[in-house]
């Protein structure tokens, strides 16, 4: 099921792809896990601690944040959850206009899980204001082969804790075709991408010819998978589709559509967003000394643009 954070305050309509149908109800993101204001020497204390544990990588530190500089991308550790979404929202809104300036439109990618939770901040003042929303195409990185109103549905997820509460156009949507199959969908949804790749409205690479969008904001699980790639599953190594299509997932349910790792690593930016203790170990084993019997799939993220982590100080404790 969905890890939703949100409360769903009414019936969600179905929606073709792309969706023809104005978001139906008020925003309903809870509050109720929002951090209190941190005093600020407690706050200086962590820092310095944060930077301690940090010492054998190259840091900065912020008001509320440790940077680390590791091979393969920057990766920021917030003191709380709250800092995390604050910077999560302020850097998603810079993206947005540099690409909405540079090519008039913004292709953003989605995932499932506990994302919605962290970008929380998106839908607020300034952001909800000041975000050329109308010019957002928004895409999932992995879906959930069920229809768009169901609980596991990632469609919905976002929907109810983002999509619902911002005004992209819904013609901007682009939800996987539910009445299929997952290889029909797959192929679908590859279908439509390729359509909006000759429209220019998603770039392509000139490295590798595969899509390239703007920014993926994505999610990774305790086990280390991303999108719907799974460690050890042989749906890692696919190079020639875009989109793929998974009948035994190990994370429920099995039937999903995702994006391949070629698709993946031709963004221009990637946030991978990871909260929690629960996710420490692969963190770990992505950014520190951890070592796992597979390569995990959060090891294989390596954009052609630039790769940031967002992480609070669980999912960065074993670091
Ligand atoms: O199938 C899903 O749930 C998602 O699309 C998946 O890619 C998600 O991002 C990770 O599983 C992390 O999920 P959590 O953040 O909820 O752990």
């Amino acid at each position: 099921m969905a890890s939703s954070s949100c409360i769903v305050t009414t019936n969600l309509r179905t929606h073709l792809s792309p969706l023809l149908q104005s978001p139906p109800y008020a925003p309903s993101i809870s509050q109720s896990d929002v951090a209190k204001p941190v005093a600020r020497s407690r706050r200086l204390n962590k820092i310095s601690r944060i930077a301690v544990n940090y010492k054998k990588f190259e840091f900065k530190a912020k008001s509320s944040m440790a940077e680390i500089a590791t091979e393969k991308g920057k990766a920021q550790v917030f003191d709380s959850e709250e800092d995390l979404a604050v910077s999560l929202a302020k850097y998603t809104a810079d993206l947005s206009d540099k690409f909405v300036k540079e090519r008039g439109a913004f292709t953003v990618v989605l995932s499932g899980g506990s994302l919605f939770q962290s970008l929380r901040k998106l839908v607020e003042s300034p952001y909800i204001d000041s975000v050329e929303w109308s010019k957002w195409h928004v895409f999932w990185v992995d879906e959930r082969v069920v229809p768009k109103d169901h609980v596991d549905s990632n469609y919905k997820l976002a929907y109810d804790c983002f999509l619902s509460k911002v005004p992209i156009p819904p013609g901007n949507v682009y939800a996987i075709n539910d009445a299929l199959s997952a290889e029909g969908a797959a192929d679908d949804y590859e279908t439509c991408l390729k359509h909006l790749v000759k429209l220019n409205i998603i770039d392509s690479s000139q490295a590798t010819g595969f899509p390239k969008f703007d920014l993926m904001l994505i999610g990774m699980g305790p086990d280390g998978h991303v999108a719907s790639l799974f460690p050890g599953h042989p749906l890692v190594h696919a190079n020639k589709q875009w989109v793929a299509f998974i009948e035994d997932s190990p994370k429920p349910p099995p039937k999903r559509i995702t994006f391949t790792f070629p698709v993946i690593n031709s963004s221009a930016n990637i946030a991978l967003v990871v909260a929690g203790a629960g996710k420490a170990d692969a963190v770990n084993v992505a950014l520190g000394n951890g070592q796992s019997s597979n390569t995990l799939p959060v090891q294989m993220v390596s954009p052609e643009g630039e790769l940031t982590w967002f992480l609070d100080k669980g999912a960065a404790s074993k670091l």
